[in-house]
């Protein structure tokens, strides 16, 4: 969407004062949340992993797998990452949107063509049929080490690169051990998963939530799984990230600064042979506080191959065909609307 040649950014547009909000973000009737009826009582589980004490880990490798089979998301503590580092990446984040002016912002625009390039940017209109989705973001290439480029970052506040660049660091070992975590839990050797995947791709996406005048008709971001293997999510206290579970929404309650959501994504589903399924998730909007968060993917090189690791298949046969990683991502952006991304994999059983 293009307005006298500059991109619209949702919060330019709430910042403007709107008490109607476009029917471009209008979503059709069963998609919209439910603001009238009350949150389910379920609360996803929340898991401790005492500093990666070995004489601990049975127990957190169970906790893991019931998690996993039961939700495809969890929270997990005592995950060794400094609070104050969680803090401060959602400080500069917040300081980026809030803080810096928007003609400076528009300087780090993403390329409006491409989903997945890095940069400031909103969801532009696609197909006829998108539903835009009320929320800005931007997003950094992080790892390898050779896709990172801070200088695309933005420059103020003054720490923003060095905390970004540290946090992308610390979630890549954290994403590393908790893969290892899920491969054990169902008694896959502890690389199994990683191995499958590769060198992690990882990309970091703080999104900003701006303020809606009609929350009851748009959705921050709508439902979706992620397409990599793996996401680690840090919110702030506003909340309004949904998990499906069971085919009912549950709101993820922010847990303080020191919780790290994990959520499972579809090329871990496909690696497991569908035993563990990855979470489907949207974020709702709300009227009166902007909202952030930061979710760091890891995800396999475009030209990895994915399929059910071979240790699953000695008394199963497999659910998924095999998939070129790029492909399954440029297959996302067309995916007819309702379905799950990844049920076009599906093998008949
Ligand atoms: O903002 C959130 O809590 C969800 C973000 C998310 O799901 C995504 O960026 O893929
Ligand atoms: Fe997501």
């Amino acid at each position: 969407m293009e307005v006298a040649g500059e991109p619209i950014r949702v919060q330019s547009l709430a910042q403007s004062g709107v008490t109607l909000v476009p029917p471009q973000y209008i979503q059709p009737p069963h998609h919209r949340p439910k603001h009238s009826s009350p949150l389910s009582p379920n609360t996803i589980p929340v898991i401790d992993l005492f500093g990666s004490d070995p004489a601990r880990r049975d127990s957190v490798r169970d906790a893991i797998g019931r998690a996993c089979s039961d939700w495809g998301a969890f929270h997990v503590t005592g995950h060794g990452i400094p609070t104050d580092l969680l803090r401060r990446v959602k400080r500069v984040g917040l300081t980026f949107f809030n803080a810096t002016p928007v003609a400076e912002k528009l300087d780090y625009s993403s390329d409006p063509t491409s989903s997945v390039s890095e940069g400031y940017g909103s969801r532009m209109l696609e197909r006829d049929d998108t539903v835009l989705d009320w929320r800005d973001y931007f997003n950094h290439h992080t790892l390898p080490l050779s896709r990172r480029n801070p200088s695309r970052w933005p420059h103020f506040p003054a720490d923003y690169r060095a905390v970004v660049a540290e946090y992308a660091d610390r979630l890549g070992s954290l994403a590393s051990e908790l893969l290892g975590l899920v491969s054990e839990s169902l008694g896959l050797p502890t690389r199994c998963i990683e191995a499958a995947v590769g060198e992690f791709y990882q990309n970091i996406t703080i999104s900003y939530y701006p303020p809606c005048p009609q929350p009851e008709l748009t959705l921050g971001l709508q439902e979706h799984s992620d397409m990599g293997a793996i996401t680690l999510l840090i919110q702030d206290d506003v909340g309004g990230l949904d998990v499906l579970k069971d085919g009912e929404w549950v709101r993820v309650q922010p847990l303080g600064d020191d919780a790290i959501l994990v959520l499972l994504a579809d090329q871990t589903e496909i690696i497991t042979n569908g035993k563990y399924r990855s979470a489907q998730h949207r974020a709702i909007t709300n009227a009166s506080r902007a909202r952030l968060s930061v979710a760091t993917f890891h995800d396999p090189a475009k030209a990895v191959k994915i399929s059910p690791a071979p240790q699953l298949l000695s008394n199963a046969a497999p659910r998924f065909r095999e998939v070129v990683y790029g492909d399954y991502v440029s297959s996302w952006y067309k995916g007819p609307e309702g379905k799950r991304n990844i049920d076009a994999l599906l093998l008949e059983s």
